[in-house]
């Protein structure tokens, strides 16, 4: 019996080996939710042997502050990018990335603090576990924005993208509209509530097949093609916006800048100079304007609240979020909260540290005293 590697790699020689048209797409797909499938086990496999012996880490999310991954080739410029970013908020501890060489820091902008990981550049078969690219791309996965660093000498970004997409990623897209229910009874039955002009029903109930689903209903409610099918039916993608930086563009000639913002015309760009600090505010601005944020006014216990310096989370934060933003002992000394707003079914409602705020409510925190 082939071991689940042996069976991928076989199915990964048919697909190179099948010429690519619309004849063949319908195959090629059923081939890739074969694969899919598989990956799926070998990923569950490795994570029970994971949890069993010793497991080597992962890599924890700090919660509250919105996260920006800088992806990048090496040498492009993305530790320079960073000291620039955070200035001399930088000291952050790196604890909370044990396992990793991702530096952390912490970018203030319009009152929030953005948190902005730098990750030792992503280089080719990242996604098949090469060097640390595995654990690169965990941190990467995690992210609110990637920040996609690239040198404009070398402006080709395909390797790169190839990985993040291997890898799961998918970038400044949605994830499909597309249901799977699964039955115990009925075979596959495909709903489109459209008309479908990159994908068959029948190609659609191959691939269900292909991925191991014997009863199922599948309502489909967007055009969608072979590869979105596929990212449906593997379940594990993530769905992240990222942004561009064009860097050292101190050295670049006239029209260069504009040849490559052309060149990735699908991205928000902005040409910078980490060296120099050229248009850093730019940046800093798109990835704001990219982050879901909300406003959150403190009111300390028995006085008026602070309407003017609102406290800048992101949305679908919790109280618990905002007590570590606010100060890392703040959550081991919490009571209670109060809060007033959208977030609360009547005003000055007591809730705990699980409880989701919305924008402009007004919190005020009880914690015990000391
Ligand atoms: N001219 C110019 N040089 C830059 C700029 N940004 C970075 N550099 C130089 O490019 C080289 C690489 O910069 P780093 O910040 O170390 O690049 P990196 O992407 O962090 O590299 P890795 O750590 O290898 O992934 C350094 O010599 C920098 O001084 C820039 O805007 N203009």
């Amino acid at each position: 019996m082939a071991t689940i590697e042996e069976q991928i790699e076989e199915l990964e020689k048919e697909i190179a080996n099948t010429k690519k048209n619309k004849a063949t797409e319908a195959h090629i797909g059923k081939l890739k939710a074969k694969i899919a499938k598989l990956a799926m086990e070998k990923e569950k496999r490795l994570e029970t042997i994971k949890a069993g012996g010793g497991s080597k880490g992962f890599y924890v999310k700090k919660a509250g502050n919105a996260t920006v991954a800088l992806v990048g080739f090496p040498s492009v410029g993305k530790s320079t990018l960073l000291n620039q970013l955070t200035g001399a908020h930088s000291e952050v501890g790196a604890y909370h990335f044990t396992t990793l060489d991702v530096v952390p820091g912490v970018m203030e902008y319009n009152h929030a603090k953005i948190q902005i990981l730098d990750m030792p550049g992503l280089i080719k078969d990242a996604s098949r576990g090469k060097g640390r690219g595995r654990e690169v791309i965990a941190a990467a996965r995690s992210a609110d924005i990637i920040l996609l660093v690239v040198d404009i000498f070398n402006p080709d970004l395909r390797v790169l993208l190839k990985e993040l997409y291997n890898s799961a990623i998918r970038l400044n897209q949605h994830a499909p509209d597309v249901n799977i229910t699964t039955a115990q009874q009925g075979g596959i039955i495909v709903k489109p509530t459209l008309k479908l002009t990159k994908i068959t029903v029948d190609t659609i109930k191959d691939m269900v097949a292909a991925y191991g689903h014997i009863n199922a209903t599948v309502v489909v409610r967007e055009d969608i093609d072979v590869e979105q099918m596929l990212d449906v039916l593997a379940g594990n993608r993530v769905y992240i916006k990222a942004v561009m930086a064009i860097n050292k563009v101190d050295l670049a000639k006239p029209g260069q800048l504009e040849a490559v913002q052309e060149m990735h015309r699908q991205y928000k760009s902005v040409g910078v100079s980490a060296a120099t600090g050229y248009n850093m505010d730019a940046l800093k601005q798109e990835i704001y304007d990219q982050i879901d944020m909300i406003r959150i006014y403190l009111k300390p216990q028995g006085q008026e609240a602070d309407m003017k310096e609102p406290l800048i989370v992101k949305r679908g934060n919790s109280v618990g979020d905002v007590c570590e933003l606010i100060h890392r002992d703040f959550k081991n000394a919490f009571r209670y909260a109060m809060v007033w707003g959208k977030s609360a079914k009547f005003p000055g409602q007591t809730v705990g540290m699980d409880h989701i705020v919305e924008d402009e409510d007004i919190l005020c925190i009880i914690v015990k005293r000391s």
